[in-house]
């Protein structure tokens, strides 16, 4: 069994204990007599010392030769030593190298990001990204943990559907068969299906916009934590916003600082996230920005900059609600005086919209009308419209990018860095 160099590090082995470790190399540095070489494992980095005497000619000559992501499995003992990184270090007493690498292409700083991006299947093992990896894992558990203790199902909704549910601008039409078919832009409408009988449902799946925007925080294929609720109102599902992303970010926060400190970012901040969150609205967000100097007119939807400006008055995520009905969709309720009941939550520090929701519109005639003033069939949506006709209760639900998300809390610059093999309207390979 392989040891960690997390528990290495950690003191779980005593001075002298013989442990077998597998890595890769990250620098090598050899004087003939002596080599000094730094491995890594998905656990951490630790300095091997490999010394003339303590192995035989021909492992002393394999460490001599090791280069940059040669993969190892070495035999060492645990020695104390303040001058090591992390304060121990491994005496070898047998190298073998399992894969060489030679002039392995990402070394040094500075790369251009798109050559990184054509060597992405190279670059995923790299720190950083291994680190907003292992911090999208904790997300992702966080997110499902609370979910299961406050009552919800996880359900497996489709990814292949017959009409669209966020407009049909971003739909990425696919061959089902005979028939033309969607990528899911959105689980939305069949967890609104199931709420039926589960009452409190909610997926992850990846769900697909063709944006062809290219801006910091949109990819072409993203993951979807998505929600609806039975019996629940807009402003009670805020209560609850707060406390599932306040339980996500505690537990993100927990598990993770390490890697959240490397990334550059405050793993307290996001410790001690707590509701309640601000709330305003759309009207008031209007006011804000007219008062900082913004000329947008009621009736506009807010961009990046809007969303921005509105940020940097909160230090927490900030919920803006009941946006003109004009401009947001179809599925959300009528709160008069052409609002919905809907709620955008937007990160702190320019961060941008993480969270899209709202209570949902159960009039079917409502529903029938909005459909149609967008443009839509609504015979597309007869099974959906079946669901205001057959024992109809009111309900709300949100959609979540855990990549906007995860970017928050690392304070990535760029979303395609928060997931493995980003998608955008540039970007297809690898
Ligand atoms: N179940 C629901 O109520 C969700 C609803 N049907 C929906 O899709 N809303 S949304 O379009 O605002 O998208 C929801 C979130 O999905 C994220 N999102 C939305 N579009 C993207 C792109 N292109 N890239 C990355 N992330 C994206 C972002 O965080 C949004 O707040
Ligand atoms: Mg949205």
């Amino acid at each position: 069994m392989l040891a960690k160099i997390k528990d290495i590090l950690s003191g779980n082995y005593s001075d002298g204990e013989e442990i077998e470790v597998g890595g890769w190399v990250v620098k090598n540095r050899s004087s003939g007599k002596i080599v000094f070489t730094t491995i890594r494992d998905s656990t951490g980095e630790i300095q091997v010392t490999t010394k003339k005497g303590n192995v035989s000619d021909d492992d002393l000559m394999t460490a001599d030769s090791l280069s940059l992501e040669c993969s190892v499995r070495l035999k060492a003992k645990v020695r104390t030593d303040a001058r090591a990184p992390g304060g121990k270090e491994l005496v070898s007493t047998g190298i073998e190298l399992v894969g060489c690498a030679q002039d392995y292409p990402i070394f040094g700083e500075g790369h251009n990001p798109e050559v990184l991006l054509d060597l992405r299947h190279l670059h995923v093992r790299s720190k950083e990204l291994v680190a907003i990896m292992k911090v999208k894992d904790s997300v992702l558990n966080a997110a499902r943990e609370w979910f299961r203790n406050n009552s919800f199902y996880e359900v497996t909704p489709p990814i292949i559907m017959s009409s669209s549910c966020e407009g049909g601008s971003t739909l990425f039409e696919i061959k089902y068969f005979d028939e033309k078919a969607y990528l899911s832009q959105s689980a939305q409408l069949y967890l609104e299906s199931l709420i039926f009988g589960l009452e409190n449902v909610y997926a992850i799946t990846p769900s697909f916009r063709a944006e062809k925007s290219r801006t910091t925080r949109h990819l072409a294929e993203y993951w979807h934590i998505e929600a609806e609720m039975a019996w629940m109102g807009l402003y009670e599902m805020l209560n609850m916003l707060e406390d599932l992303v306040s339980y996500i970010c505690n537990k993100t926060a927990e598990e993770r600082a390490e890697e959240i400190r490397s990334l550059g970012s405050d793993p307290e901040y996001f410790l001690n996230l707590k509701p309640p969150f601000p709330r305003i609205t759309y009207d008031d967000a209007i006011r804000i920005l007219h008062e900082d100097g913004y000329r947008i007119q009621w009736g506009e939807d807010f961009g990046t900059h809007e969303e921005r400006q509105l940020s940097m008055h909160y230090d927490k995520p900030l919920f803006i609600t009941e946006y003109p009905l004009a401009v947001k969709a179809f599925y959300m309720k009528d709160a008069g005086n052409e609002k919905v009941l809907n709620v955008d939550m937007i990160g702190p520090k320019g961060f941008g919209e993480i969270i899209g929701g709202s209570e949902r519109e159960t009039d079917l005639g409502l529903l029938e009308g909005r459909l149609r003033k967008q443009g839509e069939d609504p015979s597309k949506y007869a099974w959906y419209l079946d669901l205001r006709r057959y024992g109809s209760v009111p309900h709300s639900g949100f959609g979540m990018g855990a990549e906007r998300l995860v970017r928050w809390i690392c304070g990535a610059e760029h979303i395609r860095d928060t997931i493995p093999y980003p998608r955008t309207i540039s970007r297809l390979y690898p």
